[in-house]
């Protein structure tokens, strides 16, 4: 069965929904699909399409990214619902590594919680400079509760160094707008328009050479291994030679699809899924990068930033000292990393520390790189690569 191909008509951005568990980010997401359906641009992904793993229908909670797309009338979207249980962060700082901007959903029934304020850290720490708020089911809440979890939100991003007074704040009800109620289906209507007009079209580096972290990988039987992903710069073309970073080894690219649909040459900023001539399945993980042959040097030694989060903030409650050995979380990957505190040799929940780290493999790294620091299930830093040392 031929496929139809994509057709960029309209510029591409990469959306998500994040915030705490059962806030309403899948049901949400569903009402966008659904909303945009009916207006003829897109194709509704019901609830049990976007949580569809057995699990997830279980427990009822979102376990594994997913992706859905649909357009406004300005702009094609790919839009990853992210996990908001706290046990399934590693999934979303992976969805959050390839986002132009996030909808961050805060019930207006419960306020901001812990899941809340850590995914407005990590989403920070991994460069997302654009954030929409949905206030979901504002149909269950009193204008008086939505006005002041609305000053609670504001503030919260202030304090994480977006600008919490001009960020747009929505009222909606995913779940009202899903009943096809019109007045919540305007609702989403407007989040988007925010969403549209709020979130700048990023700068695109389509000529710097190619560099996709992966974020999934799976086998097509009979034909190969692919990897998906957000490119993060550069253009790739059907037949171009690339290395896989984590994997060390080199492939050519035969098949190149972004939401099923081929293409023949995919650029920075578009979800992808790559087809790997010749890779073995189990050779390639999520956190390892497609570049362009020779085109970065991976490195394990780098100075970087770091802020050590309060108790307060759900981190540590005592000092970390040289030594210590976290996990890092560098793009799509996790990757356990020695810290070297130098002179100083303790840092302080609360304090802003230089450290140097050894990461226990090489990866792609670069100066200005943002990453964050978690130790058994909880995030208790956040950090910028400040030099590679090699
Ligand atoms: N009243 C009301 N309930 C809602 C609304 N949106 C979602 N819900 C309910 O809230 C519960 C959680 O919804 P989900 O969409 O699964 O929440 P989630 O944020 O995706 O949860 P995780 O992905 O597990 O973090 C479900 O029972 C929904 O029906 C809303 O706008 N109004
Ligand atoms: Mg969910």
């Amino acid at each position: 069965m031929s496929k139809t191909a994509y057709v960029r008509t309209k510029p591409h951005l990469n959306i998500g929904t994040m915030g705490h568990v059962d806030h309403g980010k899948t049901t949400l997401t569903a009402a966008i699909t659904k909303v945009l359906a009916e207006r003829g641009s897109g194709t509704f992904v019901p609830f049990d399409r976007i949580d569809k793993a057995p699990e997830e229908a279980a427990r009822g909670i979102t376990i594994n990214i997913a992706h859905v797309e649909y357009e406004t009338d300005t702009r094609h979207y790919a839009h990853v619902d992210m996990p908001g249980h706290a046990d399934y962060i590693k999934n979303m700082v992976t969805g959050a590594a390839q986002l132009d901007g996030a909808i961050l959903v805060v019930s207006a029934a419960d306020g901001i919680m812990p899941q809340t304020a850590e995914h407005v850290l990590l989403a920070r720490q991994v460069g997302v400079d654009h954030i929409v708020v949905a206030l979901n089911k504002a149909d269950t809440g009193d204008a008086e509760l939505i006005e002041l979890v609305e000053l609670e939100v504001r503030d919260l991003l202030s304090q994480h160094g977006y600008d919490g007074d001009s960020v747009p704040v929505v009222p909606v009800s995913g779940l009202k707008a899903l009943d096809g109620d019109p007045r919540w289906t305007a609702s989403i209507e407007a989040l988007l328009d925010a969403v549209d007009t709020y979130v700048p079209m990023p700068e695109r580096y389509v000529d710097a050479p190619f560099l996709l972290p992966v974020e999934n990988v799976l086998t097509i039987t009979g034909r190969g291994t692919v990897v998906t992903g957000a490119i993060e710069r550069g253009t790739v073309r059907m037949g171009d030679r690339v290395q896989v970073l984590g994997a060390e080894v080199e492939s050519v690219v035969t098949g190149l699809e972004t939401f099923g649909k081929p293409m023949d040459e995919a650029q920075a900023g578009d979800n992808v899924a790559l087809l790997l001539r010749g890779v073995p399945r189990d050779a390639v993980r999520r956190g390892h990068v497609v570049a362009a042959p020779g085109s970065v040097q991976p490195a394990r030694r780098f100075t970087a930033q770091v802020y050590v989060l309060s108790g307060r903030e759900g981190g540590r409650t005592t000092p970390l000292t040289t030594g210590y050995r976290p996990q890092f979380y560098i793009r799509t990957a996790d990757v356990v990393g020695d810290v070297d505190l130098g002179e100083a040799a303790v840092a302080r929940p609360g304090d802003t520390v230089t450290m140097t780290v050894e990461l226990g493999r090489d990866v792609p790294l670069e100066s200005g790189l943002g990453f964050a620091i978690r130790e058994g299930g909880r995030t208790v830093g956040a950090g910028t690569v400040t030099e590679v040392i090699g």
